[in-house]
């Protein structure tokens, strides 16, 4: 996307956003509460039209395309995506309805080919035995797993993840991370761009981050180089020390 803004009334949610992601690249989107990363998610998502500026999306320019067409090819979890989610529908139809882009399971005739890439990609998100349990009886971090697998039931060529450990334990964290760093280092994954608000949730094996604050772009590129502690200071405005052990990142205040 290049030169992205979108205005609600006086308000600028994005404010000259450019942006780009190669096949193959692992983003994470960093900012504060209120800098519009969610925003740039509904845009990236073709669920959001840009006020100025111009997004195109897997060789397709947003505005020129039907949005429906381009959807199945785009992975998204969400909080809102999940509250979407009747309580009541199985695992295994939580996973699988998503290959007809609906919520909850009616009448429609699934494949056998289907019902196994949903059955394999529960047991990949670590929820083996889970599949007959309903979504509304599962604990925070199952229920996250859940969205992802989700999200990859239609083999997307772009990830988004809108906060996918909010809420989560430390163990549930923990477990998380650990599977978004073998998807990361998965060859046949599709481009990923995972949206937090902790440096802590970065997985081993990203590659690029954007940094923003107040609509606007703080720093952008490979991830090294981004997540410093001046880029993260200035994002979150505040002096933070930021420290890296084996891939994982802590930043506390200075
Ligand atoms: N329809 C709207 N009208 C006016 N303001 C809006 C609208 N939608 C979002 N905003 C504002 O835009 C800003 C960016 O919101 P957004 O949800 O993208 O931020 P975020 O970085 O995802 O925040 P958080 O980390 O809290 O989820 C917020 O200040 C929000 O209140």
């Amino acid at each position: 996307m290049a030169g992205v803004g979108i205005r609600r009334g006086s308000k600028e949610l994005l404010k000259d956003v450019s942006w780009q992601v190669q096949d193959g690249e692992r983003w994470i989107i960093m900012g504060p509460n209120g800098a519009g990363k969610s925003t740039l998610l509904q845009v990236a998502s073709t669920r959001m039209h840009p006020t100025t500026g111009m997004v195109g999306i897997l060789d397709e320019v947003l505005g020129a395309v039907d949005v429906f067409e381009l959807r199945p090819r785009i992975g998204l979890s969400s909080a809102a995506l999940a509250q979407q989610l009747p309580g009541r529908e199985t695992v295994l139809n939580a996973v699988l309805t998503a290959s007809w882009g609906v919520m909850g399971r009616w009448n429609e005739d699934y494949d056998s080919v289907d019902e196994e890439r949903a059955r394999r990609l529960i047991w990949q998100w670590g929820l083996r035995g889970y599949e007959d349990r309903r979504f509304g009886t599962l604990s925070e971090g199952e229920r996250k797993r859940v969205l992802v697998a989700r999200a990859l039931m239609t083999d997307p060529e772009l990830l988004l993840l809108d906060e996918p450990a909010a809420g989560l334990d430390l163990a549930g964290r923990e477990t998380l991370v650990r599977a978004l760093t073998r998807l990361a280092a998965d060859p046949d994954a599709p481009a990923l761009v995972l949206v937090t608000h902790h440096v802590e949730e970065v997985p081993p094996g990203f590659t690029h981050a954007l940094l923003m604050r107040q609509g606007g772009v703080v720093a952008a590129g490979p991830l090294e180089a981004t997540l410093t502690e001046d880029n993260l200071s200035a994002a979150f405005g505040l002096p933070l020390r930021v420290t890296v052990t084996d891939g994982r990142y802590t930043a506390v205040a200075r």
